[in-house]
């Protein structure tokens, strides 16, 4: 076996493994990026990316099939299956490819091909051909799927994971999607425009991630309203036949092409041998850190990335990766890095964005807050556009007028989410807010009358003019 000792090893080259990488060579020549998978990126390969490709594919046939309710006809439409997918396939592999280059570009002494596991404190196994001792290292291992291991075993293949849905060929003709979360509602809905029969089955009454009752229930009947949802289903009826799956739903059968289980994700730390780590674990297996330099406890061993089972999203992955592996560069000169403030996106339609402290978060911590809210129902830019659904929360220190979070579903939540999560970044005040420019007519002037009910809220502002017309119609 050939035996390898280094300054810094990182287990994953995924967002987080690129971004230590990058990072520790900052401080040292003696890194080495062991890979289990092929490379890539989960978000270059199989998540982000292919996903708003498909989702863009849906947009596109879904705006044709709104024209009419502008008064503008189309006759004829067809969505070829098969171009759909291959421009997804191939738009996907020119984005792995860019990731793929920069891999390459590294020195092939500081790459190893090879599921890496512990097998003591600071020594790695690879694939039982290296033994890599380690002075420090990086864990960015990514997540994957949790699967019912019970749908498993009753659909055999037929049971899909997003991985394997952006190879398809052509669209299918009828999908049951396991979820009700992130991943469910984006692919459900693309799918589901563009012509797929979907099932969606959620096991609880919630759909997507909004926790203000309010927002929740809106989610639930604007998503619901297009999408064919069977909520409240924890144990679906599900037998497979031939190449189908039968599902048993409400007394009646449908029958589907292929399951497809989003059903959350966790860290991938089995077969890691955490055991062998000399790490403190949690109850769900994985090894406490400090968010602000990616450290386990004292030890020389740093963690990023959906590995660390908090928000996996790329952003999030990416300045993890950064702290990470910028300490295990510089190590034993630890440093603290701030983090940025929380912002999530669902690109489903409407939108749905969570910003910095959400509403159940707010309630736990037992925060004094007030909440500003405003209805897109009437907002004229949002009518305009046909898009005048949905609905916008804002919370603020009682007090301060500090904004502490938001929660939307509606129109450009991914921009309004921003503006939002800077203001939030800043400790903007809401007066502070209220204060920077509004165009006409906007979306953003949703906003604005959100923030005004949310100064009067708080105490700090007179009661919002009904209509104000000085604000623009429909402002
Ligand atoms: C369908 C889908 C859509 C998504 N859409 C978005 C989005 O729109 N916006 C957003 O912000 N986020 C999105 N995400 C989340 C985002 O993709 C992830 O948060 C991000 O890719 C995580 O990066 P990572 O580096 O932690 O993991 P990964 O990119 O998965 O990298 C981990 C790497 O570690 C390797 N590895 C694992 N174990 C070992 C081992 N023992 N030895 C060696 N190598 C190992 C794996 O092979 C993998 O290459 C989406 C995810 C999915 C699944
Ligand atoms: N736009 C984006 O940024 C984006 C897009 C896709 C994925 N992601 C990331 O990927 C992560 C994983 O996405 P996800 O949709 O798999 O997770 P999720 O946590 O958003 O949703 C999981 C869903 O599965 C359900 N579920 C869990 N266990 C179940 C079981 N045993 N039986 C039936 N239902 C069950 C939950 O009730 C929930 O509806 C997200 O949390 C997100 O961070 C982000």
């Amino acid at each position: 076996m050939q035996a390898l000792s280094v300054d810094v090893a990182i287990v994953g080259t995924g967002t987080a493994g690129m971004a230590a990488y990058r990072a520790a060579r900052q401080h040292t020549e003696s890194v080495l990026a062991i890979e289990s998978g092929p490379y890539g990126t989960t978000c270059a390969r199989v998540g982000c990316m292919p996903s708003k490709l498909l989702i863009a594919a849906a947009e596109a046939a879904h705006a044709v099939q709104q024209a009419a309710g502008f008064g503008v006809r189309v006759q004829g439409v067809q969505i070829d299956g098969r171009a759909v997918m291959q421009r997804v396939r191939s738009e996907r592999d020119r984005f792995v490819g860019f990731v793929t280059e920069s891999v390459d570009s590294w020195p092939a002494a500081h790459r190893l091909r090879g599921h890496a596991r512990f097998v003591a404190p600071g020594v790695l196994e690879v694939d039982g051909h290296t033994r890599v001792k380690a002075a420090r290292i990086v864990i960015a291992t990514g997540s994957e799927p949790q699967i019912d291991p019970a749908w498993q075993q009753a659909l055999g293949e037929r049971l899909i994971r997003n991985d394997e849905l952006f190879d398809w060929h052509d669209l299918p003709r009828a999908v049951l999607v396991l979820g009700a979360g992130v991943i469910a509602l984006e692919l459900a809905q693309a799918l589901h425009r563009l012509g797929v029969r979907v099932r969606l089955v959620g096991r609880s009454q919630r759909v997507g991630p909004l926790t203000d009752p309010v927002l929740q229930a809106l989610s639930r009947e604007l998503l619901g309203a297009e999408i064919p949802m069977h909520l409240g289903q924890p144990q679906p009826e599900l037998r497979r036949e031939g190449d189908e799956v039968v599902l048993r739903l409400d007394g009646q059968e449908e029958r589907v092409d292929w399951v497809l289980a989003a059903t959350g994700r966790r860290p991938r730390l089995q077969g890691l041998g955490l055991e062998h780590s000399g790490l403190p674990l949690d109850a769900d297996g994985v090894p406490p850190f400090d968010r602000h330099t990616g450290q386990v406890g004292a030890h020389p061993v740093f963690i990023a990335g959906d590995a660390t089972a908090e928000l996996q999203l790329l952003h999030e992955a990416a300045d993890e990766g950064r702290i990470a592996g910028d300490n295990a560069g510089r190590w034993p000169d630890v440093r603290v890095r701030p983090r940025r403030a929380p912002l999530a996106v669902v690109f489903s339609d409407p939108q749905i964005a969570t910003v910095g402290r959400r509403h159940a978060e707010l309630l736990q911590a037992g925060v004094a807050f007030e909440t500003g809210r405003v209805s897109f129902a009437d907002q004229g830019r949002s009518r305009v556009m046909r898009k005048n659904q949905g609905g916008l929360h804002l919370y603020a220190d009682k007090g301060t007028g500090r904004l502490l979070g938001a929660e939307m579903i509606g129109p450009a939540a991914e921009h309004l989410g921003h503006l939002l999560s800077w203001s939030v970044q800043r400790g903007d005040t809401v007066q502070q807010m209220l204060d920077s420019p509004f165009y006409h007519p906007v979306v953003e002037e949703g906003l604005r009358t959100a923030l005004r009910d949310l100064q009067r809220a708080l105490r700090m502002g007179p009661p919002p003019v009904e209509r104000c017309l000085d604000c623009g119609p429909g402002a």
